[in-house]
């Protein structure tokens, strides 16, 4: 039985390619390439399994990208039910700078999914959380699926008592924020987009937090890449600052965190273990070339260089937070 179900409705082939320095507007030769299977809910599901969980991937995949991405999930023995489509499960572009150690990710948007689609996949999905604890619906939400689509699916899993984790951006993440899941895991730009203001002190940020929990999540874990997080949870505020490790690709990091998150509270470990794992296995993460995840031994010999610091919000919102 599968606890954890990852949902990955607009999955894609992670092409990486390494260069000096992106030279815009002229010819620029590619160092080394990779592909690895992505998708937010992949990417989740991927560094569960490497962990020794057993999650169920489900979603859409389409086309021979789609059946490369399923043939690695049989590889690395992840259980998996997408509903397979005509349509060519997409390509992200990932342009790692090695000379500016910067990585620039050129997302398609996705190929349109039909009704007949949707159906498909709320069956797989209904089936799915059934006798799930867990269910993650991360990323993006690929053209012709309505914007409150992760609403409906909250909804659904709500009622089954299934714990929701969601990761997304813009309308996805703002209409799912509305129907109330367990938790969410925005970077600071997504939680800018979210609340529309620029986020520039602790006091935007922990006033920004409030309102989703406001709203019903019961964890905010706000991501801010090399400077580490904050996790707002239960009137505390714990910030904690991410370990110095050579980055090669951040891509998948934020991934690393959610499948760290879900981990850490499926087996019922500490807060603050917790938190250490989940930035701990994000910034080991961020230390691997392309999409891929540390070991469970490389995330831990990680985990004494997160340092925490815990505030109480109540107290540091005062007045404003009431
Ligand atoms: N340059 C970095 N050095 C160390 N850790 C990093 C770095 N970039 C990202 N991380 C780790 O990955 C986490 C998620 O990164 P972030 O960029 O905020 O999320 P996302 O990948 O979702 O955009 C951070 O909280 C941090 O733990
Ligand atoms: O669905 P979106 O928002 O386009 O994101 C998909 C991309 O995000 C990733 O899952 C990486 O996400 P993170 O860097 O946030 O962990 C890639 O594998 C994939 O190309």
């Amino acid at each position: 039985m599968c606890k954890i179900v990852t949902v990955t409705l607009n999955p894609a082939v992670d092409k990486t390619i390494h260069l000096p320095r992106l030279r815009p507007g002229d010819l620029n030769r590619a160092g080394r390439v990779r592909r690895d299977p992505g998708g937010k809910g992949i990417n989740v599901a991927r560094a569960l399994k490497q962990w020794g969980e057993n999650p169920l991937a489900i979603g859409w995949a389409g086309g021979y990208p789609g059946r490369w991405i399923l043939e690695r999930l049989e590889e690395w023995g992840i259980e998996h039910r997408f509903v397979e489509l005509e349509a060519e499960t997409r390509t992200n572009l990932k342009i790692v700078e090695e000379e500016a150690d910067r990585v620039t990710d050129i997302n398609e948007p996705g190929n349109p999914i039909d009704e007949e689609a949707i159906k498909r996949f709320l069956k797989v999905y209904d089936a799915a959380i059934e006798r799930a604890e867990i269910a993650v619906l991360s990323g993006s939400l690929p053209p012709g699926v309505p914007s409150d689509f992760y609403g409906t699916l909250i909804d659904r899993a709500k009622r089954r008592a299934v714990k929701v984790y969601l990761d997304a951006d813009g309308a996805a993440l703002s209409e799912g924020i509305r129907r109330g899941p367990y938790a969410v895991k925005p970077n600071l730009a997504e939680l800018e987009r979210h609340v529309g203001r620029p986020l520039n002190d602790e006091d935007d940020r922990f006033m920004a937090a409030k309102g989703l929990l406001d709203r019903g999540v019961r964890l905010v874990a706000l991501s801010m890449g090399g400077e580490g997080a904050w996790f707002f949870t239960d009137g505390k505020a714990i910030r904690a600052q991410a370990p110095r490790v050579s980055v090669s690709s951040t891509v998948g990091a934020g991934d690393a965190m959610v499948a760290a998150l879900v981990m850490g509270q499926l087996r019922k470990w500490p807060l603050d273990e917790v938190i250490r794992f989940v930035v701990a296995a994000a910034s080991a993460a961020a230390s691997k070339e392309g999409t891929q995840f540390a070991t469970l031994e490389e995330t831990r010999s990680l985990m004494d260089q997160v340092k925490l610091s815990c505030r109480s919000m109540i107290s540091c919102l005062g007045e404003r937070g009431q």
